[in-house]
């Protein structure tokens, strides 16, 4: 970075949320209920309105798991420009749209506002960081720092910097977010898709193949995860789980065994068509296994469900040991 770090990353209390849709809203939710102080900014009129709803929406769940002494909803500020939303920022996530001209453009805006010093996140679920630094006059202190929905109670978070980043600024981000209570992957290398992308996406595109070919039925493929391999893998990951099916033997007897069927020609599928048919079939599908719940139904179901599933591995327990 060209200037040196200003403030370690426990020590930081102001954070700024440049973006604030599904994923923005969410960071911020997670860093006011950890006590920052956060000022956002999101270029669309209703912005404020759908922020501070999301906010609502959140803050029962993150007051059951436990709020940071002194948060409150109250220490959110919408600024009126970005300008202003960065001006005091220790810290600044970047959550707009998934279009790098965007974020090319945004982020070179982000780097002359910001204090020097001031690492810079990006929430990008895929563009390299290489690809989306082009334009910034200090591109030392740009990194990817990619959340899962919803950032307020999925854990992880993927750090990577681009072949410009100072090392130091991915280090610095990595700290900051153990700080905030995430869990960190720090990549070295700019991994196409990052990790746990490259795996999910593997997974829909199957799904989709499935559908596409009257398969599955959308529901089917719901109900493929949550009643079978999704509850191991929220304790295991998919390594140890099937570590654990070649019995005494594990990983080594499970590759002997099955090791040969990875050459079946549907293990790598090439991406399906997303053409009209598919699309009205997965949307139509999901309508119909929301079966008259809302989004926001859907919301609180799911929040409810994953404090569940962390509290009953012992997660909740090991997070109150950490520093917020
Ligand atoms: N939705 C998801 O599940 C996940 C999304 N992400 C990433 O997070 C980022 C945001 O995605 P979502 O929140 O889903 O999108 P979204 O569409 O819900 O929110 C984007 C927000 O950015 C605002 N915006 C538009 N132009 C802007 C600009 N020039 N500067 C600042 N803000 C601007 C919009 O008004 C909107 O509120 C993307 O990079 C996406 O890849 C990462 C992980 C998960
Ligand atoms: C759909 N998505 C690719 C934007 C999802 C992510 O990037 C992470 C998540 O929340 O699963």
């Amino acid at each position: 970075m060209n200037a040196p770090e200003t403030t370690s990353p426990e020590n930081v209390r102001r954070v700024a949320c440049v973006g604030a849709g599904v994923i923005g809203g969410g960071w911020v939710a997670h860093f006011l209920a950890r006590g920052y102080d956060v000022t956002a900014w999101d270029p669309a009129p209703d912005a404020e309105r759908k922020l501070r709803r999301l906010v609502d929406a959140a803050w029962p769940a993150l007051t059951s798991l436990g709020l940071a002494e002194g948060a409150s909803a109250d220490r959110l500020t919408v600024a009126d420009t970005l300008e202003q939303a960065v001006a005091d920022a220790e810290f600044v996530q970047e959550s707009a749209p998934e279009k790098l001209g965007l974020k090319q453009d945004l982020l070179a805006r982000l780097d002359a506002a910001t204090p020097p010093g001031v690492v810079i996140a990006s929430s990008t679920s895929g563009y390299p960081m290489t690809d989306m630094q082009t334009s910034a006059a200090d591109p030392s202190r740009l990194v990817v720092g990619h959340p899962f929905n919803p950032p307020y109670l999925i854990p992880l978070v993927e750090v990577v910097g681009g072949e410009h980043t100072d090392a130091a600024a991915v280090a610095w981000a990595a700290r900051f977010y153990e700080a905030a209570g995430k869990s960190v992957i720090t990549m070295d290398n700019e991994v196409p898709g990052f990790i746990a992308n490259r795996l999910q996406e593997a997974l829909w595109r199957e799904a989709l193949h499935m559908v596409a070919n009257g398969e599955a039925t959308v529901r089917d493929i719901d109900l493929s995860i949550t009643e079978g391999p999704g509850l191991r893998w929220a304790v295991m990951g998919p390594m140890l789980t099937f570590a654990l099916a070649g019995g005494e033997g594990g990983m080594a007897h499970m590759l002997d065994h099955f090791g040969p069927s990875l050459k079946s020609p549907w293990t790598r599928l090439e991406a399906p068509e997303l053409d009209k048919e598919l699309y009205d079939a997965v949307v139509a599908g999901c309508d119909e296994a929301a079966d008259g719940r809302s989004i926001a139904d859907l919301v609180a179901e799911r929040d409810r469900g994953v404090i569940d599933v962390l509290r009953a591995t012992g997660r909740l327990d090991r997070e109150k040991g950490s520093s917020r």
